[in-house]
Order: C-alpha cells, then structure tokens, then sequence
C-alpha cells in the first residue's frame, strides 16, 4: 500500500513538473508573442499608439503590472498624434472645472467637489481639449472673453473652459429638478423617491438642446471625439449625432445604472435610452451597471443586441457598451506639495482641536443622501455602546461639502446629520472632547489630501455609489503605508480595492466590528492592506481610463473610414467590437 502510494507521487511530481515546463515555454513564447499581436488576422486595423504601447510594455519589464504605470498624459498624447491626428477633444458636463466666484476681495476661484472633475481635469489638460460646461459662478461672466471662454488653469493655461449660460428657470428644473430630484435617485439604490415633473424634463432637454448649440459651434470640423459627461446630459449625444454624423460620441454615466423594472419607473425612459444611443461608445464603471443598461434597452426598445460584442444596433448607430472604472490622476500631482504625513498630522490636528492620541476617522464627500453619512455616524454610536472603552479615544471628522442645498431631501439631510452630531457629542463627549466633528464647508483638494493623509481611517460607506473617487484619493494620499480604508460593498470601488474592509453600509453592527477591526489594527497589516491598492490605482489611473476609452474610439473611426471605403463585406455582426483595450490587456498578461 505504502510502495503504491510512493508510485502516485512520483507519477504527481513528474507530471507536475511537465505542467510546469509547459506553461513556462507558453508564458515565454506568449511574451515574445506580444508585438506579433499586432499583425495576428483581423487586427490591420490595430492602431500605431497601441502598437507602441504594446512595444513599451515589453521594454519596460514585461510584467503586465509593471508596463501599465506607462498610462501618463504623453500616451494620451500619442494616441492622439498617431491614431487620431488633428482629432479635437470636446468634453462636455454640467459641472465646471473651475469656478469664479464674487467675495469680498474681488473674485475667487474654487474647484468644486467633485469626483467627475478631478477626474476629467487632467485628461482635458492632457489633450489640451475644449470644455464646455454650465457657468454657475457668481464672477464666471466676468472672466470670459467675447466668446464666453476661458483658457484654464489659471496661471498655467493648457485648454479652454466654455461656459454656457442657463436662467434661474432653466437651472431649477434641469438641473435640480430632472438631473437631482428625478435621475439621481432613480439611478442609486437610496430610497429616496424620484421626482418626475413633465416641466422639468421639457427644460432638460431644453438644455440639452442648447448644449448641442454649443458643441456644434466649439467644434472645429466635423469629427471631433465628444466626451459627454454623465446624467445631466442623456439626450445630448443623438443630438450631436444628428447634427456631426461623423463625430465620436462617447458617453460616460458616472452613477449607477439600475435594474430595468427601477428603471422602467421614468416616465420618459424610451427617449432617455435612444438619446443615449446616439453615442459611439457608452462607458459606466462597472459591467454590472452596463449589463443594466443592455437589459433597459432590450425592455423598452426595438433593438439590435450583439452580447457578445457588447454593441447595440438602434436606428442605424451602432453603440459599444462597456466598462471601464474610473480612477484619479498617478502620481497625483498636488501630492508632491504637500509635506510628510507626521506634518500633515499635526496640521489637521492642530487645526480641529484634537486632543493628543485620539484615533482619528474620517469621512469625505458632498452632503448626499447616497454617501451613507448618518449610518456611519450610527456605526460609532454603536462602536461607543459595545465598547465603550472606545470613549475618548477617537474621533469621527465628517467632512460634507454643501451640495444641491436648496432641495428638501438635502436640506433634511443636512439638519438631521447636525441634530445626531449634536445629541452624540452631548452623550459621549466632555469639555476637551467631542466624537463626532461634522464640517458642513467646502474644502479645497489640498485640505483635503491634507486630511487623507492625517487620518487612521477613511470610511468610504456610501449606500450606492458608481465608483467613489474619495477611496482612491485615500489611497493615493497614503504614501506611508498606513491608514485603514473601510469600503462599502455598494460602491463601484469595492469590485477593485480588494484589500479594505469591505461593509454593507445598512448592517450597524458589521460596520462598527469594522471600525474596531480598523482601530486596533497593527501597522504591519495595515502596510499589507495598504500596498496592494496603491498598485493596483497606480496601475489604474485615470490615464489608463480616458486612454482605453480613446484607443477604442480610434478603432472605431478607423473601421467606420474603411466601410466608406470598402464597404464592411460579411462583417458577422454590425460591429463585431472587442474593445481595443481589453485586447491590450490580454495581449501582455
Ligand atoms: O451636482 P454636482 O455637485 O455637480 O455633482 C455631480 C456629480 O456628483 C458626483 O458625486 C457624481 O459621482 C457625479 O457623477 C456627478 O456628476
């Protein structure tokens, strides 16, 4: 028994290491492979940049890890020159990158709070692009020229901001009515019920309409790549389609797509899904969110489906879905003005009054319903009720930039999280102490990275979320290793940052064990929780984001300019798309 025993482990070590050897000389030939990828059939149209990347890749160290960090604004640039030459890059949101505002010294300049602008800012700079978004500031008219733009950013211009003008009427009921009291809660999962009023969405696409206006007559030919930014806007890109057939639309919705029986609910959901399928490509950050979408459209529209491809055929366009997860500018630059984390620590300290020792967890976001703001605060009242010896030894800094303030289900908000702060600072707190810091005011991104890196913990809670850029800022800031991200399982960010303790939001009790978790963790694991995230947003960033979504586009054109051409012959399906960037992908790992 025992020699037959001895048998089947040398016949499972042979057979082990011939496995082995096999699957080495593949990953060898397969990384020699790699600029073959390029010429293998069906590729002629591959585009030169991604041929270049590929190249780089390989002489960067083969590892696909490794090769990735080459994502920086010079590949954006050189998809740009070599794949689409003398192509104008429009980006298009509601939100302003920068806002001028009246005070008291004349005219200040803020950058609001916003994961889509910190997002979009650096890609536009990158591709010294045109921006063309609602000019809210008090002083934005003043800045302007005759044409309404402004080269930005200020002291170090590098593209053009064109702001388009919008009444009080059209801003009440685009905006804060259709976009926020109607879309926004349909989209997220936050029981808050949406708002659907038929003036509202007449001015919606009023505006959208005057958006149109507005990239028509930005643009310098006819087929500029338009990049249309998110809810605000889901009739824009068939408007743009019919007016600059050969443009590249792509169309990026930033939150949550729902199921189709929550969708089905918008009494105009057949015309928000064919306003959206004017685009070239539609982007949401997660495949979950794009398969909801598929499935809206394949409900409510007589429509082609290509699964397989990710492509939806409707009204003679062709529109490619996919995912593709934002993220934040790698290395981000205001990091390298900002001093050590021992520096930062004292500041933010110093600056909140923290007593000495006190763990300090912090929480970043607008005031949103979404965020999870008040289960969090729940989370600590419980923490405080379990353990109380907790008492004392920590502090909550809630910091809430003011959003969309004058709608009831904010201003609620608002009152209720002050009114728990308060009743929670009376019942834990004493003369020299206060848990629970809620700082209802905008901060600016250094305050901000500032805060990140003097925290111990970021709760990241959000009820539903796309994405959640503040996750990765976190992690970004976090050039010490240490420092715990506590993440919502509802938040897009969760399916990357594998290594946070990840809650549900809704359970108080699993999130406050999370919080003690995080309290009392050695810096040893936090330094092995840590490392791995920033890895995976260097390799990630945002470059990697607008590049894959360029590389895409320029696949696109090159095939729509060879149909002219050629015709598209027995093409299987009317797209047959595999996104250019997935391919990349595969072709190094
Ligand atoms: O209404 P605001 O302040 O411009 O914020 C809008 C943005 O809010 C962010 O939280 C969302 O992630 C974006 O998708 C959205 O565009």
């Amino acid at each position: 028994m025992l020699d037959y025993g001895i048998e089947v482990l040398w016949v499972l070590i042979i057979a082990s290491l011939g496995l082995s050897a096999v699957a080495l000389v593949f990953s060898i030939s397969h990384r020699r492979h790699i600029p073959a990828a390029a010429s293998t059939p069906g590729e002629d149209v591959i585009s030169e940049a991604a041929r270049t990347v590929l190249r780089e890749f390989e002489k960067n160290g083969h590892s696909a890890d490794a090769a990735l960090i080459t994502w920086s604004p010079d590949t954006l640039r050189k998809i740009l020159a070599e794949d689409l030459p003398e192509t104008q890059v429009i980006v298009v949101s509601n939100r302003e990158p920068y806002i001028h505002n009246v005070n008291d010294d004349g005219v200040e300049l803020l950058v609001p709070a916003s994961g889509l602008v910190s997002a979009l800012e650096p890609i536009t700079r990158a591709c010294a692009g045109t921006w063309i978004a609602y000019g809210g500031g008090t002083a934005d008219r003043l800045t302007v020229d005759e044409n309404d733009r402004v080269e930005v950013p200020p002291g170090n211009p590098s593209y053009t901001l064109r702001r388009v003008w919008l009444t009080e009427e059209e801003y009440q009921a685009y905006y804060l009515g259709f976009a926020n009291e109607g879309l926004w809660p349909l989209c997220h999962i936050a029981f808050t019920r949406p708002i659907f009023r038929a003036s509202d969405w007449e001015a919606y696409e009023a505006v959208n309409r005057k958006f149109a206006d507005t990239v028509v007559a930005e643009a310098r030919n006819e087929r500029p790549i338009v990049l249309v930014q998110d809810y605000h806007f889901a009739l824009l890109p068939r408007m743009i389609r019919e007016r600059l057939p050969e443009a590249i639309v792509i169309t990026f919705w930033h939150i949550p797509w729902p199921n189709s029986e929550v969708y089905s609910i918008c009494p105009w959901r057949e015309r928000i899904l064919e306003g959206l399928l004017g685009s070239s490509i539609i982007g949401f950050h997660t495949q979950f969110h794009a398969n909801n979408f598929t499935e809206s459209v394949d409900r409510f529209l007589e429509s082609r489906i290509e699964r397989a491809d990710a492509a939806i055929s409707y009204g003679g366009q062709t529109t490619l879905v996919h995912a593709y997860p934002i993220s934040i500018e790698w290395p981000a630059e205001l990091l390298a003005r900002l001093p050590a984390v021992e520096e930062c620590r004292a500041r933010v300290r110093e600056r909140f009054g923290l007593p000495a020792n006190v763990k300090l967890c912090v929480g970043v976001e607008r005031l949103d319903y979404t965020k999870g703001i008040l289960d969090r605060f729940h989370a600590l009242d419980e923490l405080f009720t379990r353990y109380p010896e907790w008492v004392g030894k920590v502090v909550f800094l809630q910091v809430a930039a003011p959003s969309r303030g004058t709608l009831p289900a904010y201003q609620q908000l608002h009152d209720e999280c002050l009114r728990y702060a308060e009743e929670l600072n009376q019942r834990y707190g004493t003369n020299d102490y206060s848990p629970l810091l809620m700082v209802a005011e905008h901060h600016s991104q250094e305050q901000v990275y500032e805060i990140y890196r003097a925290a111990d913990i970021c709760m990241v809670t959000s009820l539903h979320d796309g994405m959640n850029l503040v996750a990765k800022e976190f992690v970004a800031a976090r050039d010490d290793e240490q420092g715990v991200l506590l993440l919502s399982t509802f938040a897009g960010a969760s399916r990357e940052l594998l290594e946070a303790l990840i809650v549900n939001p809704y359970d108080t009790a699993m999130t406050s064990e999370a919080l003690l978790q995080a309290l009392t963790m050695t810096p040893e694991e936090q330094r092995q929780r840590m490392r791995p995230m920033r890895e995976m947003v260097r390799d990630n960033n945002v470059y990697r984001w607008a590049g894959s979504m360029l590389l895409d586009a320029a696949r696109l054109r090159k095939r729509g300019d060879l149909d002219r051409v050629t015709g598209n012959g027995e093409r299987p399906s009317n797209n047959n798309v595999i996104s250019m960037f997935e391919r990349t992908r595969k072709a190094v790992s």
